[in-house]
């Protein structure tokens, strides 16, 4: 697949930088305003009983902040992160040896947590129930099952894909929290928070510029804050106006809603081969050279969110919206 600036997955220089940018505490967390205030009854609530945390299942596309918020979790409860991803666990064993290694209360987040193997998954049910290990030694007839007891832990798990998710795993969990695309307001909130990070100075209406074109997501706001700062330090005094801003984004080709050229080859080989559709995902997908799964995981979610396409029985519709956003008639 091709790399993507405006992509909500994480590349090589998010990772380095975004630990430095994660907000420590819930009330620095911008927007997800009813995750927020349902998490921190649950937190309140669990500490007031000396309790650990239910297990939190946060759910939604990359780059919403999922991360940040099991380590806000782990911060607000006074207690260690533990941080692993559900392909990085292939036997029960692994999973055994994190799980033993836990503190008491410790909040362990694992990532992509719909990609665990099954024979671990298995594993996972017990731990989270009854914060007990079951498991069997030797070989043969001499093999027998040993209980092995836990500390107790909260669990919070995170994944794009909820759907994913195998029943039994899914109620296993007491807290299920869907993060939502962020606002343009939240997202140019985010944006001033990173630059001041940065200690760049950024006018309102370019801070609203980079938000608006950052597809609902943090993590991209933060890319596209620190391309137009190069071209603030380059261009100009260091200082991101608005017409600086505005001419790096289209330098980077990143259009006002946050489509690039990809988002483009989409819609309008939509558009002007199969008049709008509808088309079947197989047949777009056959068309622009993509898979269909890339398609649905990655392009689509954002064209359905603003409005741009829509899924039909039949197949993927482009809507009118579409039609205008490029100043095309829509087709009888
Ligand atoms: N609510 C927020 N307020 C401020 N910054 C945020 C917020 N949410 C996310 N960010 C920033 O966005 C970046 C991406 O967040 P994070 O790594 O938590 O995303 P994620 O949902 O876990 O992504 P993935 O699922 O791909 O791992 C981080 O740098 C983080 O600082």
């Amino acid at each position: 697949m091709e790399e993507r600036l405006i992509s909500g997955a994480a590349d090589y220089d998010d990772a380095s930088l975004e630990y430095s940018l994660r907000p420590k505490q819930l009330r620095e967390y911008i927007g997800q305003q009813k995750v927020k205030e349902n998490l921190t009854v649950f937190i309140e609530a669990a500490k007031m009983r000396g309790e650990t945390l239910d297990h939190v299942l946060l759910y939604g596309p990359p780059g919403l902040g999922k991360t940040t918020l099991a380590a806000i979790i782990a911060n607000e409860m006074g207690v260690q992160l533990r941080t692993t991803a559900g392909p990085a666990i292939e036997r029960p064993g692994d999973l055994a040896a994190i799980l033993t290694a836990l503190e008491p209360g410790d909040v362990l987040f694992i990532d992509e947590i719909h990609r665990l193997p099954r024979a671990v998954e298995e594993v996972l049910y017990p731990a989270m129930e009854d914060f007990c290990l079951d498991i069997v030694i030797g070989k043969g007839p001499a093999a027998r099952s040993v209980r092995l007891d836990l500390p107790p832990f909260t669990l919070v798990g995170a994944t794009t894909r909820s759907g994913a998710l195998s029943a039994p795993l899914r109620d296993r969990f007491g807290v299920l929290s869907r993060l939502e695309y962020y606002t343009p307001e939240e997202l140019a909130h985010i944006v001033k928070r990173t630059a001041h990070i940065f200690a760049v100075e950024i006018e309102d209406e370019a801070a609203w510029e980079v938000a608006r074109r950052s597809r609902g997501t943090p993590r991209i706001a933060n890319r596209l804050l620190r391309r137009v700062r190069d071209f603030a330090q380059v261009r100009g005094d260091g200082t991101i106006t608005f017409t600086l801003a505005n001419e790096a984004l289209e330098q980077l080709q990143v259009d006002r809603l946050g489509l690039d050229h990809l988002d483009h080859k989409l819609l309008k080989s939509m558009m002007e081969k199969f008049r709008g559709g509808p088309v079947g995902l197989e047949t777009i997908a056959a068309t622009i050279g993509e898979e269909a799964q890339t398609i649905e995981d990655v392009y689509e979610p954002y064209l359905l969110q603003i409005g741009f396409l829509q899924r039909t029985p039949r197949g993927r519709v482009v809507t009118p919206l579409a039609y205008n956003h490029f100043g095309l008639e829509v087709p009888r």
